[in-house]
């Protein structure tokens, strides 16, 4: 798990009056770390393209251009000359090694892009935008400096954006690297040291990056045990029964003891799953809103849920009149997908956007609903999914393309009220259960497009 900021700008001052270290210092290691990063990658003499901007990004880039001539073509781009103390004096320094700015002409091996870092703060001009559609259209290694240029913090970009393969961040990971826009523009993220550890030069962070490292199966320790030590999932199985099926089926690949679907008339459903009228007695968590529609009338559903048992909650349930007094239980997660989010702020009266505003602000909508609804575990679903609670939040960047199909989310929910179902606390099934969902879909390796939710739900055995 690694920490996550919204700006960084805090730490880089921490690193001057707690460890010492100048502007200077911490520069001349973000500009060794992309040296790095091109020498091992490229012979001498292979072409290095760097567009520089006028602030401490554009430094970085300067700074780079002086560690890398001797062995490698170098071709600087200044077009807003030097504006901050330390791009003057990284210019005069590459001044004095013989380069200057020049136009872009032709392709390179390597293109760096250290326009603009943390200090972008308004729209692109035609000048950076002429720069970036340059820098895109070639067919060289694109390396963003600190962020890709265009990135805002908050995540959103406008049209122009550079495109980067790797995105080398100076000193600690930036939540905007990780907002589901930003997955199409980053590439690799590598973070560079600053003259100290990344551990050092950080301080805690609400925000956190889940790794697979984290993942944490439930692996079963004790010898001696039985089907009921490992909890009953009682999935309400609605109109659709397919999106229940598939969410039952994932529950008990994933270690749950028993799985019920529960139903008003019988239906074919796999013989390894259950099925029943009402909630069974043993049941220790419910699945609930995936292909619900109308099945159940008012009163059925109320008797349903007339319990305390942990719930995961999905699709038709948000839209339901019901789904406002099921906030107020605790032990609760949602998985709503961008459009449903929209429609539990609109309920819930946070706020009355449409989902491109949830996206160009997904990290603050999801602050909001949890400061809102303490108690309440949300995995907001996406490229990059968030899961918070109250003031504690998780991104987990591990999904694919593959994952983006009818059905996923089905298994998703169901692997989260799987370990609900055997007691894990709701911020623990849903931090796992999202790992697992995106690490399973990980080891389907043939191709990106052909994942379905059974696919997935066998690759849990192989996690
Ligand atoms: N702090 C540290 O210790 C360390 C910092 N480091 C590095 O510093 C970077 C932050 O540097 P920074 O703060 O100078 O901001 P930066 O991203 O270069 O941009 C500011 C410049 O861009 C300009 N500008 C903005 N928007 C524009 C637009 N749309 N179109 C045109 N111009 C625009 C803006 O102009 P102004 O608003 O002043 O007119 C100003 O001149 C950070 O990302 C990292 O790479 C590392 O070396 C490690 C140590
Ligand atoms: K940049």
């Amino acid at each position: 798990m690694q920490n996550l900021y919204l700006d960084v700008s805090p730490l880089d001052q921490r690193g001057v009056t707690k460890f010492a270290l100048s502007e200077e210092v911490m520069m001349e290691h973000a500009a060794m770390a992309m040296a790095h990063l091109i020498r091992a990658r490229f012979n001498a003499n292979s072409s290095v393209l760097i567009v520089c901007g006028s602030g401490n990004n554009g430094a970085d880039g300067l700074a780079l251009a002086r560690l890398l001539e001797g062995d490698f073509h170098i071709s600087l781009h200044i077009p807003f000359g030097a504006s901050s103390p330390l791009a003057h004096l990284q210019r005069d320094r590459v001044e004095a090694l013989g380069l200057k700015h020049a136009p872009i002409e032709g392709d390179y091996d390597v293109i760096v892009d250290a326009l603009f870092g943390s200090g972008l703060n308004r729209p692109l001009g035609p000048t950076a935008i002429e720069a970036l559609i340059l820098m895109n259209g070639m067919s060289g290694l694109k390396i963003a400096c600190d962020v890709p240029s265009g990135l805002y913090a908050e995540g959103t970009f406008d049209t122009n954006v550079f495109y980067a393969d790797i995105t080398v961040t100076m000193g600690a990971y930036k939540r905007s690297l990780f907002s589901d826009g930003a997955k199409e523009v980053c590439g690799e993220i590598i973070v560079a040291d600053l003259g100290v550890h990344k551990k050092r030069y950080e301080t805690p962070s609400p925000w956190k990056l889940l790794e697979s490292q984290d993942l944490s199966l439930p692996n079963r320790i004790r010898a001696s045990s039985h089907k009921g030590s490992y909890g009953h999932l009682a999935v309400v199985c609605g109109e659709k029964a397919g999106a229940s099926v598939i969410a039952g089926s994932a529950a008990l690949r994933f270690g749950t003891g028993l799985v019920s679907l529960i139903s008003n008339e019988n239906v074919t459903i796999p013989y390894e799953l259950m099925q029943s009228h009402s909630i069974p007695s043993t049941a220790t968590a419910i699945a609930l809103g995936m292909g619900l529609g109308v099945e159940f009338c008012d009163d059925e559903l109320s008797s349903l849920l007339d319990n305390t048992l942990p719930l995961v909650l999905d699709a038709d349930i948000f839209y339901h009149p019901m789904f406002s007094k099921l906030l107020k239980r605790t032990s609760l997660v949602l998985t709503p997908h961008p459009k449903e989010f929209t429609q539990i702020l609109r309920l819930t009266g946070i706020a009355d956007i449409d989902v491109s505003a949830l996206q160009s602000n997904r990290f603050t909508y999801v602050e909001k609903f949890c400061s809102a609804y303490p108690n309440t575990v949300l995995v907001l679903k996406g490229s990059n999914v968030i899961i918070g609670q109250g003031e504690e939040f998780y991104i987990n960047p591990l999904g694919t393309v593959a994952l983006a199909k009818g059905g996923s989310g089905d298994v998703l929910s169901g692997l989260i009220g799987a370990l609900l179902a055997q007691g894990n606390t709701p911020l623990e099934a849903a931090i796992q259960g999202s790992l697992a969902h995106t690490l399973a879909a990980q080891k389907f390796d043939k191709n990106n497009y052909a994942l379905t939710p059974f696919d997935l739900i066998e690759r849990i055995t192989c996690l």
